[in-house]
């Protein structure tokens, strides 16, 4: 089992019981709309309130992780894998079940919050103070994250506001950011996915670094080999339930059985 391999048992983000729930408002459409009429009619009898429907995104998820693992989820689009991350980061509370971290979780998204209009050298010190570093601490890493993230390769595009990135450079200097410090438990979604190939060899070098400085880090992708590179444990989410959690060997070979890729 992959809880016995972990280093020193010390865990870091218990998960008990947890189940997520959306509530969308305004799923009725306009008053005298067409839809508004089909989703009335639809609705007779159920007894919801008007407008209001419920994804029930995560349902009944328990897992221990451990200090110097990292953890793998997989499952095909729309399982619930980016919402459980957000609930262990505390920016979603659990319907019922909970959560439990020690530390800080960082959750590092390809919406992580930077500022559009500000430009990429701004936006470097606004991500580190949002994680906790002080200004003395990003003003001593600022040139590693620079170079890091390779955005001033082919000219200086660190003095330029980050809407003039392309997806990909963005989502480089989002990771170099939050890679530049030690994390507790780190959470990346899909981060390393619009990084080119030589960025995402040299993000899982980091990954791997994170993981023996004695933090968990949880990783979302649907890239197969990165998991397989960079994690020791895989959970597999299928419609919001855990189908799956051991070594990235065992439920890769099974995720791959089952969904053919
Ligand atoms: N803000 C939201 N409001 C309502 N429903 C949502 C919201 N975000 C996600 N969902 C729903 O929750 C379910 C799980 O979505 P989630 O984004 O967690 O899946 P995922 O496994 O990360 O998907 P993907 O691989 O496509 O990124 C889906 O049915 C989705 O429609």
């Amino acid at each position: 089992m992959a809880e016995e391999s972990s280093k020193g048992h010390i865990p870091t983000v218990i998960a008990d019981d947890v189940h997520i729930v959306y509530r969308v408002n305004g799923t009725g459409g306009g008053k005298g709309s067409a839809t508004a009429a089909l989703s009335r009619i639809l609705r007779r009898g159920k007894g919801e309130p008007r407008g209001v429907r419920k994804v029930h995104a995560v349902r009944g998820v328990s897992f221990t992780a451990y200090r110097g693992q990292a953890i793998g989820l997989i499952g095909t689009n729309g399982s619930g894998k980016s919402t459980l991350l957000r609930a262990i980061a505390g920016l979603l509370p659990p319907e019922s079940g909970k959560v439990y971290t020690d530390g800080q979780p960082s959750l590092l998204g390809v919406n992580a919050a930077l500022m559009s209009d500000l430009t990429g050298e701004r936006n470097v010190v606004l991500g580190g103070l949002a994680m906790g570093m002080s200004r003395e601490e990003i003003r001593s890493r600022y040139q590693k994250i620079v170079d890091f993230s390779g955005i001033n390769e082919k000219g200086d595009f660190i003095t330029l506001p980050m809407r003039t990135y392309s997806s990909g450079m963005a989502a480089r200097l989002r990771f170099s950011i939050a890679a530049a410090k030690n994390h507790d438990v780190l959470m990346i979604d899909e981060a390393l996915a619009t990084g080119d190939r030589k960025f995402r060899v040299r993000s899982e070098e980091r990954i791997r670094e994170l993981r023996k400085e004695a933090g968990t880090v949880f990783l979302v992708s649907h890239n197969n080999k990165t998991i397989r590179d960079t994690c020791d444990r895989v959970l597999w989410l299928e419609k919001g339930e855990l189908l799956m959690d051991g070594s990235t060997d065992e439920v890769l070979k099974a995720y791959e059985r089952e969904t053919g890729k």
